[in-house]
């Protein structure tokens, strides 16, 4: 296993369990984490990266402890892209990638062959000379990526790398992120699902700071099975009812009908028809569900 987590705890000023024993296995390929905001998705990011420290429990990184005898090694082996990556609003795109290097310790005739490289993952080359301040949301996103890979890591952990990102841009992200996978592990933070659906072979839902699911896609579209229906109303008195009872996930209008994909669980209602749900339903189903 790549990234090894064994019932890892935050607490923020002892008050905000931020995560409550998640136990987690990464390996090679894109490994999704979902969840709403507050759910833990940064502060497990930022423990894996070794910037925060654990309140309780391990980390294992390419077999290393998370220690602090270990941090400088595990750095050097994680290429990080965090939800806000500023920069110095003056520098070109070209100046921040040099800079990453001086950081890294790069030696200087490696240099350019690095930074033009990444810059051609993310489409950016033709921007090098482009200061930072000048770049859209979408672009900013993209140098940080840049900086994340350029070193060509064997993990890479990206903290909703598409987000403000248009979709062509967000299409081209999830090619990027999937080759690298081909050979290294991802860890993909999103609120995004359809991020999920098309990069991901396994991922980890978090809940308020619990671990609601981890396993490959077909195990959570499993868990919902037979749990999401599509009921038909003919008055909205009907609907409205009806939405006092059940979770609906998503409806339709038209005139006075209303059709809607709702939660029912196992109950027996003429109304509702059983229905095959996507991710996004599974995901509503398991974030919901109350055992
Ligand atoms: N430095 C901090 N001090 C106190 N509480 C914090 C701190 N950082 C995060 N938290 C709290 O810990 C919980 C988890 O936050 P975290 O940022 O990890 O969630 P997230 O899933 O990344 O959210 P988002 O999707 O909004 O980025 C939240 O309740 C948050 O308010």
């Amino acid at each position: 296993m790549v990234i090894q987590t064994l019932e890892l705890t935050k607490k923020y000023n002892r008050k905000v369990t931020a995560l409550n024993h998640v136990s987690l296995s990464i390996d090679t390929g894109v490994f999704g984490l979902l969840g709403k905001n507050g759910s833990g998705k940064t502060t497990l990011m930022r423990i894996l990266t070794t910037l925060l420290t654990p309140t309780d429990g391990k980390v294992s990184i390419l077999g290393m402890d998370a220690v602090k005898a270990n941090q400088e090694e595990i750095k050097r082996n994680i290429g990080y892209l965090p939800q806000e990556f500023g920069f110095y609003k003056d520098f070109t795109v070209y100046e921040i990638m040099q800079y990453m290097c001086f950081l890294r310790g790069t030696e200087k005739a490696m240099q350019k062959a690095l930074i033009h490289d990444a810059l051609e993952q993310v489409n950016l080359l033709d921007h090098s000379k482009k200061k930072y301040k000048q770049l859209s949301g979408g672009m900013k996103r993209r140098v940080g990526l840049a900086q994340a890979i350029m070193h060509s890591p064997p993990i890479l952990i990206v903290d909703e790398p598409t987000a403000g990102v248009d979709p062509e841009e967000r299409i081209n992200i999830r090619k990027l992120l999937s080759t690298y996978a081909e050979n290294h592990a991802v860890l993909f933070s999103t609120h995004i699902v359809e991020d999920i659906e098309y990069t991901c072979n396994k991922l980890a839902v978090l809940d308020g700071g619990n671990l609601l699911f981890t396993g490959a896609l077909d195990e959570l579209l499993h868990l919902a099975d037979g749990k999401i229906y599509e009921c038909a109303f003919d008055s909205l008195a009907e609907f409205q009812e009806f939405e006092q009872k059940y979770k609906v996930i998503s409806f339709k209008r038209d005139g006075s009908k209303t059709k809607a994909i709702a939660i029912v669980e196992s109950a027996k209602l003429t109304n509702a028809t059983p229905y095959r749900p996507s991710l996004e339903e599974a995901y509503v189903y398991i974030t919901t569900r109350r055992e």
